[in-house]
């Protein structure tokens, strides 16, 4: 897989190299099962046009840039995993884009004309809210017109669970909560962390979402497939992570942390 860091300044030169490809658009934060589906989509329709997949996504994420920074957006997924899964699920060309003020003032037929069109893309497929252009004014359903008639659209339907749409957002919010137990129906596996443990503390690598305050039942790993069940306790500044009991020294360096289980404090079990 191709990485291709986009910006205004460099489009030019990656149109020239571009060739006839189908591409997944959105910002794929999680990978949880709703852009798993999304992108599983797209895949099938470049195996079926025998061309190249691409996705396109954006960094730092739109919320924050549109907001001026007012919405602080932690990710759960940094960019470098987002990379490693979407290269392990089979996509050619991955396009993140500089989401900056002046990328956010495109029109929506300038965004598709410049980054679809020009790219090679002849068919996007996105899920159904997906949104582009100057005040998200771009959706689907206009896409084809926006392309000048040059791009099929394949919009994916909403992947739900239990009446609730499955989104980056409500992870964040559920992880925030402690309840890292539900998020395997959400994502497909529980929520994990990579950083580092030098023997003393964790350093977690920048952009994670760290679960709220509280104490957890995880699972500590390394790439060698080392592993060792432990308690960790998020501290109320909510980013310090200790460990109760002692981390084997074979544990140290890279490390880690699968969130299992948030173990509800007996204090607030008590019934007042
Ligand atoms: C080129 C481009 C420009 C965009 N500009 C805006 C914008 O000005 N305002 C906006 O609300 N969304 C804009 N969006 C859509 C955002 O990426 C995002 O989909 C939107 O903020 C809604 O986010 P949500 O569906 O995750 O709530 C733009 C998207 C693209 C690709
Ligand atoms: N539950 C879902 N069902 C179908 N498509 C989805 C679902 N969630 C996201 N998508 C699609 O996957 C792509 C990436 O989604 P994106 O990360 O932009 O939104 P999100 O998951 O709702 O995140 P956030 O909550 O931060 O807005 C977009 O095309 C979006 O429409």
């Amino acid at each position: 897989m191709e990485t291709i860091l986009l910006n205004q300044q460099n489009l030019a030169d990656w149109q020239k190299k571009a060739s006839p490809n189908v591409m997944a658009l959105g910002c794929f934060d999680g990978l949880h099962l709703g852009h798993c589906e999304v992108i599983n989509t797209a895949i099938q329709k470049a195996k079926e046009r025998q061309v190249p997949l691409s996705v396109m996504s954006f960094f730092p994420h739109p919320k924050t840039v549109i907001s001026k920074g007012k919405v602080h957006v932690n990710y759960l997924t940094p960019l470098a995993e987002k990379e490693e899964k979407l290269r392990k699920m089979g996509v050619d060309t991955f396009y993140i884009v500089e989401f900056n003020q002046e990328f956010a003032g495109l029109s929506p037929e300038q965004f598709v004309l410049d980054y679809l069109n020009g790219l090679g893309v002849f068919h996007a497929v996105a899920g159904f809210d997906f949104s582009y252009g100057s005040y998200g004014a771009g959706h689907l359903d206009r896409l084809k017109q926006d392309s000048g008639g040059r791009i099929d659209v394949t919009k994916v339907a909403k992947v739900e669970l239990r009446g609730e749409k499955i989104s980056s957002t409500c992870i964040r919010e559920r992880l925030l909560k402690g309840k890292v137990a539900e998020l395997p129906e959400f994502i497909g596996r529980f929520y994990e962390t990579q950083g580092e443990w030098n023997g003393e503390t964790f350093t977690l690598y920048p952009y994670y979402t760290i679960p709220g305050p509280g104490r957890y039942e995880v699972t500590l790993k390394n790439d060698s497939g080392g592993s060792v069940h432990r308690e960790v306790i998020v501290l109320s500044d909510g980013i310090t992570i200790k460990c109760r009991d002692e981390i084997p020294l074979f544990l140290k360096g890279k490390l880690s942390i699968v969130w299992q289980k948030g173990i509800v404090e007996s204090r607030k079990l008590r019934i007042s």
